[in-house]
């Protein structure tokens, strides 16, 4: 989950930077992602939450989850562990499951009553090896930049 919240970090959504982590049955990493906008896309679509439909981000960002299935360096992602810093959508529910992926680990469930959320429950709670768990908080702190101070003349 520390390696999901640093890739968030990445994630230029000024609201709310999610990141994800896959790990495999050895608890080796085999994909991260943060949610972003398409490849090539960066700066030409929009990140404002409100606003007219074809102006707010939802209908063009990919979400964390997404990401790391599609950066995975493994084939076959069976009985893997999606690390995520926020409860999946129903569209990474859908995702996750038809990639084989056998639990869910998350951090925030902020959407917990959101249609999309409540269907994703429902989705991924049909699955009787996918396992929902919510960790305690945890923080990274992250270190100061090393190296010589600036001088000042
Ligand atoms: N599980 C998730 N993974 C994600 O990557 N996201 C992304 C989509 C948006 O970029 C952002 C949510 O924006 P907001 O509605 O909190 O301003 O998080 C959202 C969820 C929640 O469904
Ligand atoms: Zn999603």
């Amino acid at each position: 989950m520390a390696v999901a919240l640093l890739s968030a970090k990445r994630s230029k959504d000024p609201n709310t930077q999610v990141g994800a982590c896959i790990v495999n049955q050895e608890n080796k990493i085999v994909g991260t992602g943060y949610n972003r906008m398409p490849n090539g896309c960066d700066g030409e679509l929009p990140w404002a939450h409100t606003g007219p439909k074809l102006e707010r981000k939802y209908i063009y960002v990919c979400h964390a989850e997404l990401n790391a299935i599609i950066n995975k360096s493994k084939a076959d992602m069976n009985g893997c562990t999606i690390y995520v810093t926020l409860f999946p959508c129903n569209e990474c529910a859908k995702l996750i499951i038809q990639a084989g992926l056998s639990e869910v680990v998350y951090l925030s469930d902020k959407y917990h009553d959101e249609d999309e959320t409540i269907a994703s429950r429902r989705m991924l709670d049909l699955l009787t090896n996918v396992l929902l768990e919510e960790w305690s908080e945890i923080q990274i702190n992250t270190p100061k930049p090393c190296g010589k101070p600036s001088q000042k003349s």
